[in-house]
């Protein structure tokens, strides 16, 4: 064996490890299996699910879902309008809503595991009803027989709401982090205009009404469709298997929980680990980039998220980092690297069009290049979109853009723009100071 090969094979040990670890009866914090010998081989799920097929020739059929659908959701409810009520009610009560961590994530949530009631119901509605729908959808994934089902796992699992009114309204496409995920629809479509989820394979969003259920690989990509009036819950479920280890989705995984513990060089080699254990998306390429531009390597990050959009040419995100790291690559003068960076984040900005970072990014490469007025425009269409997201970003925007307003000489409307950046977050030290600046600018040119 080669070294290579060597420390690929330990660090394959060690996920392996981690993995029947973390699927381990003991430690559970939903016990969702039945009493040794009880359940029966097939449990009988009482609704058909209306498979819906990759099409033709799709490039990105994670590889244990060859011969399944990209999802599946049931043709009629496997909950019933009371349950469902039952689970938001609790969750209101405890209220405990709080925003996703994640960058492409608008809506907000609260873990099952908080919330008693339905922490008890979701056990008992695994066993009886979606680990059987799984197994009956994703065979081959699953397995058969009762042990097969009994070794599914509850990773993770939250109530996600999506309030317009609040600005809490989707979810960019992403992969789950597991082997498999379930959507319960909480409440009636009626309750609100769009959402739904978005199955990016079938270039489509389904919309379903409530009780219903999505089923998917986890590795597909997808997200939640905006919410353009009133408000939808649905409750996700992330299920992995004790029984199906995946080496180059683990490495990746694992790649990702070292470098947020800051060990960027453990982190590097679990991505690398990741590639050469045969991942065939992007998430490793990105994990490796991010430690890149974390390190200031900005050459080696920009291939890295290359290769990521090469493979994944829909990852806004990673469009937006190839930008970041393009704009530091050609720094101060190298104009077609800077153009190159221009174009990622437009590419960026157009695949996620709720999303205001690449079309700031852009504003403040195009300062960097004196193309004031363009920059501006860049602000506004970034500001334009910033409903919901935080309010010390939103500052940011229309700090930046009053910067650029100042630059095209255009001193009242650069006052309104500090102004703004106030208003949206009042603790915003440079908002405020940009403020005074202004006006005391313009009282000793008008003097
Ligand atoms: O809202 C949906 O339908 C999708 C939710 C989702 O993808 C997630 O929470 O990971
Ligand atoms: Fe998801």
């Amino acid at each position: 064996l080669s070294t290579s090969t060597n420390a690929l094979k330990q660090a394959i040990d060690l996920v392996h490890r981690k993995h029947d670890a973390a699927t381990a009866r003991a430690g559970q914090a939903f016990q969702t299996w039945s009493a040794d010998g009880a359940a029966p081989a097939t449990i009988d799920v009482p609704v058909d699910a209306t498979p819906y097929a990759y099409p033709p020739n799709c490039a990105d059929v994670p590889e244990l879902f060859a011969a399944a659908p990209c999802c599946a959701v049931t043709a009629a409810p496997l909950f019933s309008a009371d349950e469902c009520a039952f689970i938001i009610d609790e969750a209101e009560r405890k209220d405990g809503w709080v925003p996703q961590e994640f960058r492409y994530a608008r809506d907000v949530v609260q873990q099952c595991e908080d919330l008693p009631e339905v922490r008890s119901w979701l056990e008992a509605a695994c066993r009886d009803s979606l680990f059987p729908l799984l197994q009956r959808t994703f065979p081959e994934v699953v397995g058969d027989g009762a042990a097969a089902r009994d070794a599914l796992r509850v990773f993770d699992s939250k109530i996600l709401r999506y309030d317009s009114s609040k600005g809490e309204s989707h979810l960019g496409a992403h992969r789950d982090g597991t082997l498999l995920t379930c959507v319960i629809a909480l409440n009636s479509l009626d309750e609100y205009e769009g959402g739904g989820t978005t199955m990016e394979p079938l270039e489509r969003t389904i919309r379903y009404d409530v009780g219903r259920v999505c089923v998917h690989a986890g590795e597909v990509r997808h997200g939640g469709a905006a919410v353009l009036k009133g408000c939808r819950y649905a409750l996700v479920v992330f299920i992995d298997s004790a029984l199906a280890f995946e080496p180059a989705r683990a490495l990746a995984n694992e790649g990702d929980a070292q470098r947020l513990r800051g060990d960027l060089d453990a982190a590097a080699k679990l991505y690398d680990h990741a590639i050469e254990a045969g991942s065939r998306n992007e998430l490793p390429w990105c994990g490796k980039g991010q430690v890149a531009l974390e390190k200031g390597q900005f050459s080696e990050a920009a291939a890295c998220y290359a290769t990521a959009v090469d493979i994944t040419p829909t990852h806004a995100v990673a469009w937006t980092n190839l930008g970041v790291a393009l704009a530091k690559v050609g720094a101060p003068a190298d104009v077609p690297v800077l153009k190159e960076a221009a174009t990622a984040f437009q590419t960026a900005a157009a695949l996620d069009e709720r999303e205001p970072a690449p079309l700031n990014n852009l504003g403040l490469l195009l300062g960097d290049l004196n193309i004031h007025d363009a920059a501006r425009d860049a602000f506004r269409e970034a500001i334009a979109r910033a409903d919901g997201v935080p309010a010390r970003e939103r500052a940011d925007l229309y700090t930046n853009l009053g910067c650029a307003l100042v630059e095209l000489d255009a001193f009242a409307e650069a006052l309104d723009a500090f102004r703004s950046a106030v208003e949206a977050d009042p603790t915003h030290q440079n908002a405020a100071k940009n403020v005074l600046a202004m006006r005391s600018f313009l009282a000793s040119s008008a003097a």
